[in-house]
């Protein structure tokens, strides 16, 4: 049955495109196919693999200047392309087809690099000026810090990116090669991985593929390609094959025969030669770095950690100013004003990012098939307040049915469907589409079962469907009538009403006035208002020709009729859009299609349309009031490629961290546009490539779980931050106001960074932790203002705890050992600052989650750990080597009462603090 095309078209096309008539093309880009001719004398190709010599000797020469004949006999290819085993040799000869800049990083390099981290930095710096006033405890422990947070940091990053690279082979991007099994079999094509590609092999293009190598195109129809990466030209460009290239195309930076790695196809399609792969494309030459603009998140983290650099350099000249002026002590203050400085540091930051993000991105992974390609992507997704979709496929199933068809009057026209057919098969036929058209499939499905059949007619040209121009055009000859070609075109109502001058009833073609225009559209209206997508089918005459037909030939065409579609909605989607409305995740539906249409599968979801918007009314509005306008609509309909990259920018601009979910060639700008760009594993090429989370399947329920994994790893990173900084600034503020106070430091620098060292182990439970579904509720944010006042509020009540802990030390001490003694005040003081900061951890952790009623795991773990450490190790032998003695058994009980009284405190303060961040 011709009808039925799926597996047919994309595994096994036979010898269609050396036997079907060729003609020249449709539009400005025409359909070109190079016949093999003679042309000028090569003089020295590249990418020539060796043993390819061409038998004649003629050497080689450019690619783009020879004929197509010459490069095929140089680099030992045929039209048909190569055989398994020569492609099979070549690829061990010659290697694979990636680029050198691609290859992962090794794990020295990594902890090379993480030493360029800030905090990294400042430590350094600080261990070398303890070094340099012969601090040679401090120096040592602080080189212990730096190694560890470097080891674990280019340990985890290393591991994050291998299992990453594992991840991304899961959705590799695959070439269309055709391929024989032996020297007499016929040509096969089938999807290898674009690695496996050879210098020699024949590709098929189609619309949304990457371009997998440098390319010669031997056939093309309608092709226009991307090729920003490598000439930042915005503009799809034309390309088509020539046979026997000018010297002045031949030199031209891109010529229009050749298409180049790192460009995408935007329309049309094509069959080409490979001529370079891997390292000797032009793309591995001048590959530009692509620098993604920060996240909300990446900036708010990367803010908070400069404003702590700042006060950690500040801070050793300002305890040195403050001792020498209060207490005349000199430089001997130095390393503890650097110890001082030390604790501030969150130095595990880069190290719980890193372990937060992997963890959740690898089991998102495993749970639900999501891969999220740029780690970094699950921040963002856990911060995105609006996620712009397309409609087919995520809304709906994407599998379109007939319903019926109509004539200009609305009533059934069986002729309509058998004219959509005869374009439906001629463009998928002539321009060689990898992959038919869900509407054309349906369109083929039920003329087949009219028993229509588009070979009665002679395919002339075609040009696909063109998601800008929204019309496909095949050129047909009936039978019979060579002197005439008819034009045969399909696609959105208002653009083939646009094209037409008359319309077809009841025998007749009278003229299209307004009126009839009118009511054409009114009747593609209600038709759409029920949820029918819609087809509109016109055709024309015009005197058999030879040349190319351009776009200017689509005018004056005849109105036929209307196909009628229905696309069941998603079953899934009304659940999964009532979820991320609670997660207050705004929808927004950006679509190609009629509004109605659109409209009413919002509304049969149970999401509320509103006003439903047209592109073309947005079209004079730009920044602040596109985005105004966009944020009050749900549906944006009749959009282009470019539309919705304009109301995502916007969007964003305004201040709305915004994802996009689309699949097909039509939203790449949007997908560039936005804070994290989500595509599903099934969508094109470039699409895929370019997105940052891929889903197993386009469905909605996959995006929430992939928000809420975002949410998590954010959340646990935002109250590391949140506990590590108040507890450290706290610390810090006690330790100042007690070096002031007391007549000996009242901690050495070396116990300073051993309490350190404790406390930077004990936080890495927070990369490990679940956090509770308060924190899956909302977009993870973290709001600077509100994070510092946080961490001072917190901050200074942990520094009032160790106040008290000063006096109840003075006190216990002085009753019982009758004096000061440093060493017991230093023991006293470790043990309590250890247990205070497992309080914090516990508490300001479990305030969400007792409200929850869940134990965290790792944290109370770390928690259990970090206080056995302070009470047991200054009563170890370890503790006088650190210069501690055990203070008496009276201090322990009134600690004990401190510790109560924070702890009341705390919980109260902390509670006090969720009521209102829940609350704003
Ligand atoms: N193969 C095709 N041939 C002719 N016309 C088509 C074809 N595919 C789509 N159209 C027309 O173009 C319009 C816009 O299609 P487009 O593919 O841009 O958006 P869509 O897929 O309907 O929507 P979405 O962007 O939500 O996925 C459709 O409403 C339809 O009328």
């Amino acid at each position: 049955m011709w009808w039925r095309w799926s597996g047919c078209w994309s595994s096994s096309w036979p010898t269609a495109p050396d036997t079907r008539p060729r003609h020249p093309s449709v539009t400005s880009v025409p359909e070109t196919t190079a016949v093999p001719g003679t042309g000028r004398t090569p003089s020295g190709i590249r990418d020539v693999p060796a043993g390819h010599a061409p038998p004649d000797g003629s050497g080689g020469g450019e690619p783009a200047a020879l004929t197509t004949l010459q490069l095929l006999r140089l680099l030992g290819s045929g039209p048909r392309g190569l055989t398994e085993e020569q492609a099979g040799d070549l690829l061990v000869r010659h290697g694979e087809n990636t680029v050198p800049a691609w290859r992962p990083v090794s794990w020295p390099r990594r902890f090379l690099g993480s030493l360029r981290d800030p905090f990294t930095t400042v430590l350094l710096c600080l261990g070398l000026v303890s070094a340099a006033v012969a601090s040679w405890g401090t120096a040592c422990v602080i080189m212990v810090l730096v190694v560890v947070s470097c080891v674990l940091r280019s340990g985890g990053e290393h591991h994050a990116s291998r299992s990453m690279a594992a991840l991304r082979e899961l959705v590799a991007t695959t070439a269309s090669v055709q391929r024989r099994a032996d020297d007499a079999a016929p040509p096969q094509t089938r999807e290898i991985p674009v690695d496996q590609l050879v210098v020699g092999d024949v590709v098929r293009l189609g619309p949304g593929d990457l371009v997998p190598a440098d390319l010669r195109l031997l056939r093309a129809s309608g092709l226009t390609v991307h090729q920003a990466a490598l000439t930042g030209e915005s503009a799809p460009v034309a390309k088509y094959a020539v046979d026997a290239p000018s010297d002045e195309s031949a030199g031209l930076p891109e010529p229009p025969h050749m298409c180049f790695q790192g460009s995408s196809v935007a329309s049309g399609s094509g069959t080409a030669l490979v001529v370079a792969t891997g390292a000797d494309t032009r793309f591995a030459a001048y590959r530009p770095p692509r620098r993604r603009a920060q996240s909300a998140f990446d900036r708010s983290v990367h803010g908070i950690a400069w404003t702590l650099i700042r006060f950690m350099l500040i801070m050793p000249p300002l305890v040195l100013m403050a001792d020498g002026a209060l207490r005349g002590r000199g430089l001997e203050t130095l390393p503890f004003a650097v110890a001082v400085a030390v604790g501030l540091t969150p130095e595990m930051l880069p190290v719980i990012v890193t372990a937060a993000l992997a963890r959740g991105a690898a089991a998102l992974a495993r749970t639900s098939g999501v891969i999220v390609k740029r780690l970094p992507a699950l921040h963002d997704l856990g911060a995105i307040d609006v996620l712009c979709l397309d409609k087919t496929g995520t809304l709906t199933q994407d599998r379109p049915v007939v319903e019926r068809a109509v004539d200009a009057r609305g009533r059934p026209d069986p002729d309509v469907l058998g004219w959509a057919a005869v374009n439906s098969f001629w463009t998928l036929e002539l321009a060689e589409l990898p992959v038919p058209d869900s509407l054309d499939e349906a369109v083929l499905e039920a003329a087949g079962e009219l028993a229509a059949d588009p070979l009665e007619y002679d395919g002339i040209a075609a040009l696909p469907f063109d998601p800008v121009r929204r019309v496909a055009t095949a050129v047909v000859r009936r039978p019979g009538q060579h002197g005439t070609h008819t034009l045969v075109v399909k696609g959105a109502v208002e653009d083939v009403l646009d094209r037409c001058a008359s319309f077809r009833a009841d025998g007749a073609e009278p003229e299209l006035d307004p009126a009839t225009r009118e009511h054409l559209l009114a009747l593609a209206d209600r038709g759409a208002a029920s949820g029918l997508r819609l087809l509109a089918v016109a055709v024309a005459e015009r005197p058999a020709r030879s040349g190319a037909y351009t776009a200017a030939d689509l005018r004056g065409l005849t109105f036929l009729g209307l196909i009628e579609l229905r696309d069941a909605l998603a079953p899934s989607a009304a659940a999964a859009l009532d979820v991320l409305a609670r997660r207050g995740v705004e929808v927004k539906v950006l679509t190609g299609d009629h509004p109605g249409t659109a409209a009413r599968a919002c509304h049969d979801l149970g999401l509320d349309p509103g006003e439903v918007l047209t592109a073309d009314r947005l079209g004079a509005l730009s920044g602040e009031a596109l985005a105004v306008a966009v944020g009050r609509a749900t549906v944006v309909a009749r959009c282009t490629a470019q539309d919705k990259a304009r109301i995502v920018t916007a969007l964003r601009e305004s201040g709305r961290s915004t994802g996009f979910l689309g699949d097909g060639v039509n939203d790449l700008p949007a997908l560039q546009a936005a804070d994290v760009s989500i595509c599903p594993r099934g969508g094109v090429d470039v699409a895929r490539e370019g997105a940052d989370v891929v889903l197993a399947e386009k469905d909605l329920t996959a995006i929430d779980g992939a928000i809420t994994a975002g949410r998590g790893s954010s959340a646990n990173i935002a109250a590391y931050l949140r506990i590590t900084l108040s507890s450290n600034l706290g610390n810090v503020i006690a330790m100042l106001a007690a070096g002031l106070l007391l007549p000996f430091l009242p901690m050495l620098p070396a116990q300073v960074l051993v309490q350190n060292l404790c406390f930077d182990a004990a936080q890495l439970a927070f990369a490990f932790d679940r956090p509770g579904p308060a924190a899956m509720r909302r977009p993870t944010v973290l709001r600077p203002r509100a994070f510092l006042r946080f961490i001072t509020a917190f901050g200074v009540l942990n520094a009032t705890a160790d106040m008290a802990t000063f006096a109840v030390l003075a006190f216990a001490v002085h009753t019982t050992a009758g004096s000061g003694d440093p060493q017991i005040f230093h023991a006293g003081w470790f043990t309590e600052n250890l247990l205070t900061q497992a309080m914090v951890m516990l508490l300001l952790r479990a305030g969400r989650r007792a409200a929850e009623g869940r134990a965290p795991g790792p944290v109370q773990l770390a928690v259990v750990a970090l206080a056995a450490v302070g009470v047991l190790l200054p009563l170890s032998p370890l503790g006088p080597l650190l210069g501690m003695y055990a203070p008496p058994p009276l201090y322990y009980l009134l600690l004990a009462v401190v510790l109560a009284l924070y702890g009341v405190a705390l919980a109260a303060a902390s509670a006090r603090y969720l009521r209102r961040s829940q609350g704003s």
